[in-house]
């Protein structure tokens, strides 16, 4: 049966007559294409992905699994093209998962004037500019009874230079809504070594994608995210961490035309710094060294 997602943290969402995505028992995740070129070009870049031989196969596992396209009945009732994709949150039954947006500059080299501006306005008021990238969404499963910690909107839109390293926080701790502000502790970091460090947390698969990224000249991803999973209940003592990177969203990739895509390899650096100031933050209090084995 088709529903809603339960666990979408930004991007289009289905509503009263608006085009949203879908999830299916199955696994799948069904993207309706944006009626612009927007769709299309999405569609043009799983398929180029998907077929590309030049792709390393350590560097697939970042991508979502493309099933092809699907006209379907959509969010809004009607029938509809969609990207059917995996769902990237299957086997985690209450994940954690947090939407960054990467790039200082979130338009491709065709837009028009008009979405020019309207990126520029909204990658200058929010992190982009300044630090290559931006949190779009978040949420961090508390327990059973508080559920999840989900900023709405506003709240994330409002988020400036002084919160970014707290929200990076807040997503690997139990107690994500706890501010100094309001008199809080502030977020404990207490799954920060678990999901962020080791050898396949987090920062080691960063760490990967930058080196592809160094390399790379076939696509410059604009405007894409990176999506970080992980499921509280599935870590356990000495386990390999069940976090995972993906990134997501290609409505704007165009050919790299055998050039750099600086724009997205300089946020991912800043985001990596980061995520390395608390791994290392979190290894001075457990005493381990701080450094990740690739
Ligand atoms: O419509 P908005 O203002 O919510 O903007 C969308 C963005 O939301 P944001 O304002 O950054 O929270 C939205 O960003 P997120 O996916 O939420 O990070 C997208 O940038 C979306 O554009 P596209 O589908 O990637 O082409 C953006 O959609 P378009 O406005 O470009 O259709
Ligand atoms: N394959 C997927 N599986 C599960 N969730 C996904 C998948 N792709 C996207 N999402 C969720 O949907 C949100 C929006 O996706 P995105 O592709 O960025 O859409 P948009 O183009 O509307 O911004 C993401 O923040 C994430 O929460």
């Amino acid at each position: 049966m088709l529903k809603t997602p339960d666990h979408q943290v930004a991007g289009h969402e289905a509503g009263l007559g608006k085009l949203g995505p879908l999830v299916d028992d199955s696994g799948r995740f069904y993207k309706p294409l944006q009626g612009d070129k927007r769709g299309s070009e999405e569609v043009a870049f799983y398929e180029s992905f998907s077929s590309n031989t030049n792709i390393p196969e350590h560097v697939r596992k970042f991508f979502p699994v493309y099933y092809g396209t699907k006209v379907m009945k959509a969010s809004t009732g009607s029938d509809h093209p969609h990207i059917v994709l995996k769902d990237l949150t299957l086997g985690r039954p209450n994940p954690s998962v947090m939407d960054i947006k990467i790039g200082s500059r979130t338009w491709g080299p065709e837009a028009s004037e008009a979405y020019i501006a309207k990126c520029l306005k909204k990658d200058r008021e929010s992190t982009s500019v300044p630090l290559g990238f931006r949190i779009s969404g978040l949420q961090v499963y508390i327990g059973e009874e508080s559920g999840f910690y989900k900023p709405d909107r506003t709240y994330m839109r409002q988020t400036g230079l002084d919160d970014v390293s707290l929200i990076l926080r807040k997503f690997v701790s139990s107690n994500p809504s706890s501010d100094t502000e309001t008199g809080g502790q502030g977020p404990d970091c207490s799954l920060a070594s678990y999901v962020y460090g080791g050898p396949s947390g987090i920062l080691a698969q960063l760490l990967e994608l930058k080196t592809w990224f160094e390399d790379q000249t076939l696509y410059h991803f604009h405007a894409c995210s990176l999506l970080f999973m992980f499921d509280k209940a599935l870590t356990s003592e000495g386990a390999r961490s069940n976090a995972e990177v993906k990134l997501i969203d290609f409505a704007h990739v165009t050919d790299g035309n055998g050039v750099i895509d600086h724009n997205f390899l300089g946020g991912l650096c800043s985001l990596i710094k980061f995520i390395s100031d608390i791994v290392a933050e979190a290894n001075d209090h457990t005493g381990t060294n701080g450094k990740v084995e690739l």
